[in-house]
């Protein structure tokens, strides 16, 4: 899972991340705290989206207030009418969804895009893997992901992501809550050169920690809207030490 995959001659960005710090464009802020701020963390790159209540003027305004800063951004649509053309934004980072219980969210809303619009930057674009294991969290009533899974059964979608559809990003999403080790270890053990993601439920170095264990790149999203940039941080050194 550590092995430099060279395309092109490039390593791509997320081979040398440890951590990524999520904003949802349709959440606040805590008081006194700046995108400016969050953007100053340490992360290693910041993914602009969210499940619900998104819309282009918001995605616009986060993505705006963060490109002024020194740090790679990524905008994460939740569906195609929410992508935004920005050159501040280093590429875009689209889900799709391996347990999904419809098509349209592992190639439906996909096809779509690519129908509606004929000028994609493909040089930019890059699939992430998801493997949804929180029920209760908005993406999987959204989805209607099957979350039943045991490790056996992530392992093997990690494989099959990886190893039949060349993806390069896998991420194992507990949004809302932290996921168990068991399931993260599994999957960090199927991949080889794929790089693998994990959020959810990052809350404190602890939390960080565990998960940094397995997966090459930990995801905090909720903690920078409830916490701050002190806890983000704190996740931040974790990532990096556990790597
Ligand atoms: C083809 C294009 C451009 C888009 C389609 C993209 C797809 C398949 C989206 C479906 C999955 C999805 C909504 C991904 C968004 C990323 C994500 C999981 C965000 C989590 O957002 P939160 O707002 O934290 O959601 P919860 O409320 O579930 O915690
Ligand atoms: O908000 P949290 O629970 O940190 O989850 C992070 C991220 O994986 C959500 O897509
Ligand atoms: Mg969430």
């Amino acid at each position: 899972m550590l092995a430099l995959k060279k395309r092109g001659g490039m390593t791509a960005p997320w081979e040398e991340w440890n951590h990524v710090l999520k904003i949802d464009p349709d959440k606040e802020l805590p008081e006194g705290v700046t995108y400016g701020d969050l953007c100053a963390t340490g992360t290693d790159a910041i993914e602009v989206g969210g499940t619900m209540g998104i819309t282009e003027e918001k995605m616009e305004a986060v993505v705006e207030a963060c490109g002024e800063h020194d740090v790679p951004l990524y905008q994460e649509p939740s569906s195609p009418d929410v992508v935004i053309d920005n050159e501040v934004l280093e590429g875009y980072l689209i889900p799709t969804v391996f347990n999904a219980g419809s098509p349209f969210w592992i190639t439906g809303a996909h096809k779509e895009w690519v129908r509606l619009d004929d000028d994609l930057d493909w040089d930019r674009t890059t699939l992430e893997a998801y493997i949804v294991m929180n029920p209760d969290a908005d993406v999987a009533t959204y989805t209607e992901a099957d979350c039943d899974l045991t490790p056996e059964d992530v392992a093997a979608y990690a494989e099959v992501a990886e190893r039949m559809f060349g993806q390069e990003i896998v991420y194992i999403e507990y949004s809302g809550r932290l996921g168990e080790e068991s399931i993260v270890e599994a999957g960090a053990d199927a991949v080889d050169d794929a790089t693998l993601f994990y959020g959810g439920g990052i809350r404190d170095y602890d939390s960080a920690y565990a998960m940094a264990q397995y997966a090459d790149v930990v995801v905090v999203g909720d903690l920078a809207h409830d916490e701050g940039v002190d806890a983000v941080r704190e996740t931040v050194e974790a990532a990096a030490d556990a790597n």
